[in-house]
């Protein structure tokens, strides 16, 4: 049986903004924008996965918060599922498969040409985002 493979896609937010990332690779993905992230292993967590993947792709480190409601379809086979994110260190850069970064607000989420298979989970990401309440899925302390 062949099992679906999960890619986890960071919705990193950090002071009232979110982080998109252009793909430079494959060619039928490269120059759209996307959550950064990548395909979850065997075995691993996808709250992993995501602290890994972005550790190589961006070289920060983040703490996965909680996941986006919802699950979308990329190519056959590959399965979309979204966790917000927080900055614990480092400054994102382009160090693998994106060729440019940007952090929007919420009034420039649509700026950005969004991978059409990402374009309902980020529609997702803003209808949880309250940037004035920090990064949402986070449980609230007392
Ligand atoms: N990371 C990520 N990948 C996405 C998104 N939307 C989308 O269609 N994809 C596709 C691109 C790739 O075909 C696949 C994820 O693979 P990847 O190349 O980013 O993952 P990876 O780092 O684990 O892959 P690899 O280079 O190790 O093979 O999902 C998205 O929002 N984020």
């Amino acid at each position: 049986m062949t099992q679906t493979i999960v890619v986890v896609g960071g919705a990193l937010l950090d002071r009232g903004r979110l982080l998109a990332a252009r793909r430079s690779a494959p060619p039928e993905l490269a120059g759209r924008w996307e959550l950064p992230g990548g395909k979850v292993e065997p075995g691993e967590s996808p709250e992993h996965a995501l602290a890994r993947e972005l550790r190589e792709e961006l070289g920060v480190t983040v703490e996965p918060v909680g996941r986006v409601p919802g699950e979308w379809p990329l190519k056959p086979g590959y399965v979309l599922r979204v966790w917000t994110a927080r900055l614990l260190a480092g400054v994102p850069e382009p160090l693998e498969d994106h060729d440019e970064l940007r952090w929007l607000t919420p009034e420039e989420i649509w700026d950005v040409d969004w991978l059409d298979q990402d374009v309902a989970a980020v529609e997702a990401v803003l209808a949880e985002w309250r940037p004035t309440e920090g990064v949402p899925g986070r449980a609230c302390s007392s």
